[in-house]
């Protein structure tokens, strides 16, 4: 199999008007790993992904993604790896099925193949009921299922878990740690420092458009000599964590 990096950041950098929203940002994520980009609100966690991604352009620096640039977009790359949207994304008045169908054909997944991953994240049941009729975990859960319909080998997802309650949470961790058990690279965006701490092999601790720190959870926490991440940030940045 092809090692190199899942992603090689360097560098990236994003302003708007006078706010550095990415202040030079490099990293790698290996294949196979599971991996958190963490800091509070305006950090600068979704920017960076986009850039990652392919969707934004950086100012400065680059990004390659499973050994090719992600910018300029390329189709073939973008075969190879999986975005997940955020619900209102969806196309408008489809039902469940009708949404995992419609993606998956974007990408020549056969109809089955759709179905099969709705059953995946459970929702084989609710495959006849339209998106704005669905719980706010069952709309996660379909954005993840069309995010992984045509079976990326590399995962970006933005703040899967936000506005849940703790048990659809859970739920949701353990789908998410089935995806990666299946060799898929994930990376998330999280502001809640007990998700990266189930989750992430590793995290990079972002604030102000900077990495400050980047190791596994329970490395960091020795490190520092603290108990928790969120000690972790308090230790990093002198403020208390308020994601
Ligand atoms: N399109 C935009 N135009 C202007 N400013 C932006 C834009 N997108 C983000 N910003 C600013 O850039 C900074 C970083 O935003 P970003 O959304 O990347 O942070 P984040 O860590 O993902 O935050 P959140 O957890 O709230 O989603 C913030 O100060 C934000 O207000």
């Amino acid at each position: 199999m092809d090692q190199t990096p899942a992603i090689m950041a360097e560098g990236l950098r994003k302003r708007y008007g006078d706010v550095a929203a990415v202040d030079g940002v490099s990293l790698e994520v290996g294949r196979g790993e599971f991996y958190g980009i963490l800091g509070p609100n305006g950090a600068g966690k979704t920017t960076t992904m986009e850039m990652l991604e392919g969707l934004r352009r950086p100012d400065e620096g680059a990004a390659r993604l499973l050994g090719e640039p992600s910018w300029p977009r390329d189709p073939r790359l973008l075969r190879r790896i999986g975005v997940q949207l955020q619900a209102s994304a969806f196309f408008e008045k489809l039902t469940a099925r009708e949404q995992i169908r419609t993606f998956g054909a974007l990408y020549g997944v056969p109809a089955e193949a759709a179905d099969a991953m709705l059953a995946k994240v459970g929702l084989t049941e609710k495959a006849g009921v339209r998106d704005d009729q669905l719980s706010g975990g069952q709309a996660q859960r379909l954005s993840i299922a069309c995010a992984l319909v045509h079976d990326p080998e590399l995962v970006f997802l933005d703040e899967p878990t936000t506005g849940l309650d703790p048990q659809a949470r859970r739920n949701l961790w353990d789908l998410l740690r089935t995806i990666n058990a299946e060799g898929r690279t994930v990376v998330l965006t999280t502001h809640y420092m007990d998700e990266a701490q189930q989750l992430c092999d590793r995290v990079a601790v972002m604030d102000h458009g900077r990495v400050l720190r980047v190791g596994a959870p329970a490395a960091l926490i020795e490190e520092l000599g603290v108990e928790s991440l969120e000690d972790v940030f308090l230790a990093l940045t002198g403020r208390e964590y308020r994601g």
